[in-house]
């Protein structure tokens, strides 16, 4: 399946808008442009795809609320306009999801969110959280609190880094151009678009140049991007958030803006990743026709072939599997807790809704989120 195809299957988006465009290059939020990337959104998941939200802009919004016109360099100054611009982007978005029904929340995240693994676990169950409850996260950077050495600055990155945490099939990196191009744009008219190119490919990043006056980073920071995106199997696009219909017409399968892929397949990259950043929070022992089914049949796990469960943990925590000789021969993401689990283990998949009195999935642990040992 190409990278464009998988665009067009069910999945989780980060979607990721720059401050050039949210703030119609500094001249105030871009209500309309707003509203039409929600309608966008709003059309995406009603198709079935879960979708995060990274909003650049409190800066450029602060600065046109106090009515500076250059962006300031001392970091007090741009934390400060950007406590002022924050209140207008979550004002915005919340009101423009709001006339569709749909919930939002603020996420403000810090580098050390992310670095720190118990912080990152639980930035991770939130935003897990809220994509179950099915509302929107408008995630940003903690502007007001990070220092200079430890910010995200641009938002690329922490864009990313969200995709890694939420494991996403795809970062779509909305700017103001319409992908990336051989040289910038804005420096040379003959520049040509590339298409499609592989996340970790030298010669993209040296083509990527730096930023206009209100984004950070330019197009070197949405390459880096791709590359940190695509550990974890996440596809990246970077297009124009100006082009009619973009999301939609990306989520069609149509080839616009610079699609950047990951070297390894998608699974198998996301896989290596839920197993080398998260930590076991319980185990569960299985029967031999359980251990043969996931070794060498390549299925999921169901609860009819669990004999035992321990630990406490949550729905979409990692947990061991183990065989009867207590041999680990599996880790995966559970889809029950560790209570609901015990209560649903040697029972058939049709039983569990009468025992839990509502039916998540029918597998314990689901094969894609599973790495055998
Ligand atoms: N090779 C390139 N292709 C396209 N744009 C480039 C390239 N190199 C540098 N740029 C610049 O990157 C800018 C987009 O990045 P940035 O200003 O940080 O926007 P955003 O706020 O969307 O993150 C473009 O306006 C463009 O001038
Ligand atoms: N957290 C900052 C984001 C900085 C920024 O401009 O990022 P970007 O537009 O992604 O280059 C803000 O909201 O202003």
């Amino acid at each position: 399946m190409t990278g464009r195809e998988r665009l067009a299957r069910r999945g989780r988006w980060v979607v990721k808008i720059g401050s050039s465009l949210l703030t119609n290059d500094g001249r105030g939020l871009d209500q309309q442009a707003i509203s039409r990337w929600v309608e966008q959104l709003v059309t995406l998941r009603e198709a079935g795809i879960e979708v995060v939200l990274v909003s650049s802009g409190a800066v450029a919004e602060g600065m046109n609320r106090l009515g500076w016109k250059t962006r300031p360099h001392e970091v007090f100054r741009l934390q400060a306009a950007a406590a002022v611009g924050q209140m207008g982007l979550v004002q915005t978005w919340e009101a423009c999801f709001w006339k569709h029904g749909v919930h939002t929340a603020q996420v403000l995240l810090t580098h050390d969110d992310l670095s720190n693994r118990k912080r990152y676990l639980n930035a991770r169950s939130t935003l897990r959280t809220l994509i179950e409850l099915g509302v929107v996260a408008v995630v940003n950077e903690n502007d007001t609190v990070v220092t200079s050495e430890i910010r995200f600055g641009d938002n690329d990155t922490l864009g990313a880094l969200v995709a890694n945490a939420v494991e996403a099939d795809a970062l779509i990196l909305l700017t103001d151009q319409k992908g990336l191009f051989t040289a910038d744009p804005r420096q040379d008219p003959n520049a040509q678009l590339i298409a499609e190119a592989r996340a970790e490919d030298e010669q993209i990043q040296a083509v990527a140049g730096d930023g206009g006056a209100l984004g950070c980073g330019g197009m070197i920071t949405k390459v880096r991007a791709a590359r940190l995106a695509a550990r974890s199997g996440a596809v990246t696009v970077i297009a124009s958030g100006r082009e009619d219909e973009v999301l939609r017409r990306l989520f069609a399968g149509e080839a616009l803006g610079t699609l950047l892929t990951p070297d390894r397949e998608p699974m198998a990259a996301r896989k290596q990743w839920i197993a080398g950043h998260l930590q076991a929070r319980g185990t569960v022992m299985v029967d031999a026709g359980a251990v043969r089914a996931l070794t060498t049949g390549g299925r999921s796990l169901l609860p009819a072939g669990v004999l035992n469960v321990t630990g406490d943990f949550s729905r979409g925590e990692m947990v061991m599997v183990l065989d009867e000789a207590g041999r680990v021969i599996a880790r995966g993401l559970a889809n029950y807790g560790a209570e609901d689990a015990r209560s649903i283990m040697g029972h058939p998949t049709r039983a569990i809704e009468s025992i839990l009195g509502f039916m998540g999935e029918e597998e314990l642990v689901h094969r894609d989120n599973m790495v055998l040992a």
